[in-house]
């Protein structure tokens, strides 16, 4: 019997439209306040890359790009608090107007690292555009700059996010079924 990944949904929170049109109006905006300016977008993976690929065509500047990889929260739906790099960046951002571009701000720790570790690198300016932000679950302070969507705190999958590593695929950004989060914590013995 084949398997249908919809089956594991329980509710679409944003839909396919919703986010081509926030992703639209963050580009127009993004473009605006960096006018004359070259782009350093910095994603990170994994996943910011679905956002940061539609946002980037957006933006009517130029745009280059680069990725970090901090560590993972694996199969849980909480952050460890510890953050580790597991790729840094390719380029030298010195002198760059760097974008961070993430999927989600939850507990707000990666970022809180993230940018700390971005400025000592003496860039020009550095600001966050993430596509999600969990207010209610901050731990560590975070300017946000560019958001495309405050959600209450439900650990959501889909447009790059994903559970235990599923689900990025998803065209929306949902809910899963309890029962799914369920079974997996238990074979993970979490
Ligand atoms: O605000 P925080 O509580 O620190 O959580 C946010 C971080 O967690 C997610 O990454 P994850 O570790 O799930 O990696 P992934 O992008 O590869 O799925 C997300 O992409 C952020 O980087
Ligand atoms: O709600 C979430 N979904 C997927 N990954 C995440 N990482 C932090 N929060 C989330």
């Amino acid at each position: 019997m084949s398997y249908n990944m919809m089956e594991d949904v329980e509710r679409i929170l944003i839909s396919e439209a919703e986010l081509a049109q926030r992703v639209k109006e963050l580009g127009a905006q993004i473009t605006a306040d960096y006018t004359g300016k070259e782009i350093l977008m910095i994603g990170i993976l994994r996943g910011a890359v679905l956002f940061m690929s539609d946002l980037m065509r957006a933006i009517s500047l130029p745009v280059s790009l680069d990725f970090m990889a901090v560590s993972s929260y694996g199969v849980s739906t909480t952050s460890s608090g510890v953050v580790r790099i597991m790729k840094d960046l390719d380029e030298n951002a010195e002198n760059k107007h760097v974008l961070i571009v993430e999927d989600i701000i939850d507990s707000g720790l990666t970022l809180n690292y993230l940018v700390d570790n971005l400025k000592s690198r003496r860039p020009a300016s550095v600001k966050i555009c993430t596509l999600l932000s969990k207010p209610d679950r901050r731990k560590a302070e975070v300017q946000i700059a560019y958001n495309g969507f405050t959600i209450p705190d439900y650990f959501v999958v889909g447009y790059g996010l994903d559970f235990a590593e599923k689900y990025r695929n998803f065209p929306f950004i949902g809910v899963l079924k309890p029962s799914v989060y369920q079974s997996a914590k238990q074979s993970a013995k979490i």
